[in-house]
């Protein structure tokens, strides 16, 4: 997505020599943000992967200068602190900070309060604690500590401060706004929580969001991929909002060494959320997201805990080969780069209500005649991908799933003798302006130049109803499970998407996909074309749902 504007940001922090972590970080993230980022060092680091060899404080009034030399220059929509080296620094920058806001208004200010570095070097004077708390918390709309620095905050000040279960963490997160701060993001990059301890944790005033669209929770990836499944092993960051509300924010974690700097840039990604005016809890989310991803798609650099991977959202995943761990590189980048439309789509109350049986028979009978007639524009896009095709094999692999379109299209037209429809009604039926539009929009796109934009176009169809089948079905395996799943008016939909027949063209369709973009070798330009035919294909996919939720016609 092009970035029109870009909201100038500023970070306070020390710089690491390594790149990793500190101000470098920041940096990182706030330009991949589409963010301008402006810079205020407090101290510089000696540091790599394997530690901190040497640290060396910037004079505070040098530090006072820089932070005037950019707030007086510069609209700043949002500020960062992380590391500030010592109480003379800290107590200049709250200062210089709160001077600013009183002349100019407030801005949003984020605290991450670094006092240690993984490694265990300190990065923070054991006498600036105190200075942090009452100076720079009473002005911070969050503070980000991670679990040691939460355990030496609250210790300062007499709270009970071991942190050794997710009960204690959300105890923590509530003690640490009375220090001062608006609002409470405890990290939990170093503690490991699992399933059980989020269902003890659940209360009226807790909510638990599970970041249920990275590449371990999507069924067709997980079930047709041989990716190991480390589901219960979460890491989990607390929130606690200025109403004391606590969301918990969970993730399945990533076996990774590639943790270096991980807290710094999960505050600038908040900061640079914030600075867009995303709200709190949703800036969080997307801020760990990315974090998340950051992790996973790193590659080792240095020789201890390397840093994390900070461009993965400029830069195309094709990169990454095809691997036992990651077999589906493409189609996991494709959903990854339209998630918030994904979801919406294999989600959708549309699929909700048919799963939990209560859908109003007339959106059913709507939706399906409608399907009826989207398979044969279905159809003839892969049609047009054989004639399209250069080899045999993909000819003939396109026209076999031509002739099963043909079958499911007779599929449907038992259905709707099921319930009442008859032939006659369905050939007869007028388009909608949904399905006309989707329609025209993949012979459009298999009329083009470049083959593999129709096989994506073809594909988030294909994916998604495999999606929504598993996940139906896995849901419905959950004890008192919101999906009916015997005597559910709709189970044969559920059965047919679920089924072993749809998910073997499910697995083939990743194949194709994959295989195709293995051997091909995209340019920028044309990958950003085939994501935007994905994300396209989504959102008609959606819409074609709200049009049967609506019974548009
Ligand atoms: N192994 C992991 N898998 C997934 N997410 C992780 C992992 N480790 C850390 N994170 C995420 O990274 C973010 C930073 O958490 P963490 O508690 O590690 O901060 P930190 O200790 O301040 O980091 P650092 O000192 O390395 O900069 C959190 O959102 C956390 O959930
Ligand atoms: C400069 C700097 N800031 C913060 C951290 C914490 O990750 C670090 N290692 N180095």
């Amino acid at each position: 997505m092009i970035m029109l504007e870009s909201p100038p940001v500023l970070t306070i922090a020390g710089s690491d020599s390594s790149g990793g972590a500190g101000i470098q970080a920041d940096l990182k993230t706030f330009t991949v943000h589409g963010c301008y980022g402006a810079s205020v060092t407090t101290a510089l680091t000696a540091q790599n992967t394997t530690g901190v060899q040497a640290v060396y404080g910037v004079p505070p009034d040098f530090v006072k200068q820089q932070i005037n030399s950019v707030l007086d220059d510069i609209d700043i929509k949002a500020i960062k602190t992380g590391m500030l080296f010592n109480a003379e620094n800290t107590k200049i920058v709250a200062q210089v900070l709160k001077r600013h806001f009183d002349t100019k208004g407030h801005i949003p200010l984020v605290c991450d309060p670094v006092c240690v570095s993984t490694s265990g070097h300190t990065l923070l004077h054991p006498d600036a604690v105190d200075t942090i708390i009452d100076e720079l918390f009473p002005i911070s709309d969050l503070i980000t500590p991670n679990k040691a620095e939460a355990e030496l905050l609250l210790k300062q000040r007499n709270f009970p401060s071991r942190i050794a279960n997710l009960q204690d963490m959300v105890n923590a997160a509530r003690q640490l706004k009375t220090l001062g701060p608006q609002a409470v993001l405890l990290k939990g990059g170093h503690f490991v929580a699992s399933l059980a301890d989020l269902a003890n944790v659940s209360s009226d005033d807790t909510q638990v969001i599970r970041d249920d669209l990275l590449d371990e929770n999507t069924n067709i990836l997980r079930v047709h991929g041989r990716k190991e499944q480390h589901v219960d092993s979460l890491v989990v960051d607390v929130l606690c909002a200025s109403d004391n509300h606590i969301t918990i924010f969970a993730r399945t974690r990533v076996q990774s060494t590639s943790t270096h700097g991980t807290g710094c840039t999960l505050s600038a990604a908040l900061v640079s959320q914030l600075a867009r005016g995303i709200p709190l809890g949703e800036a969080v989310r997307l801020a760990a997201a990315y974090t998340h991803i950051g992790i996973e798609t790193a590659i080792p650099i240095g020789s201890g805990f390397g840093p994390l991977n900070h461009i993965h959202s400029i830069t195309p995943q094709l990169v990454s080969p095809r691997t036992k761990t990651n077999p589906y590189p493409l189609t996991s980048s494709l959903i990854r780069s339209s998630r918030v439309i994904w979801k919406e789509y294999i989600r959708h109350e549309f699929v909700v209500l048919l799963g939990k049986g209560t859908l109003p028979k007339e959106n059913f009978i709507h939706f399906i005649k409608q399907d009826y007639l989207y398979l044969k524009y279905y159809a003839r896009a892969y049609a047009l991908l054989a004639a399209k095709s250069h080899a045999y094999a993909p000819i003939s692999a396109a026209i076999d799933v031509v002739f099963s379109i043909v079958q499911e299209s007779s599929m449907h037209m038992g259905y709707c003798a099921e319930w009442g429809i008859t032939e006659d009604e369905l050939i007869n039926t007028s388009e909608s302006p949904a399905l006309t539009a989707y329609g025209a929009f993949l012979i459009d796109t298999g009329m083009q130049g470049d083959p593999m934009k129709l096989v994506v176009a073809l594909a988030a169809c294909l994916l998604g109803y495999g999606e929504v089948g598993l996940w139906l079905k896995e849901e419905a395996r959950a004890p008192d499970s919101w999906v009916k799943w015997e005597g559910n008016p709709y189970l044969k939909w559920m059965e047919d998407y679920s089924g072993d027949v749809y998910q073997k063209a499910v697995k083939a369709g990743l194949e194709t996909l994959e295989s195709r973009a293995e051997a091909d070798a995209p340019s920028p330009i044309r990958f950003a074309d085939w994501q935007n035919v994905w994300e396209r294909c989504t959102r008609l996919e959606k819409g074609f749902w709200d049009m049967a939720m609506n019974l548009e016609v």
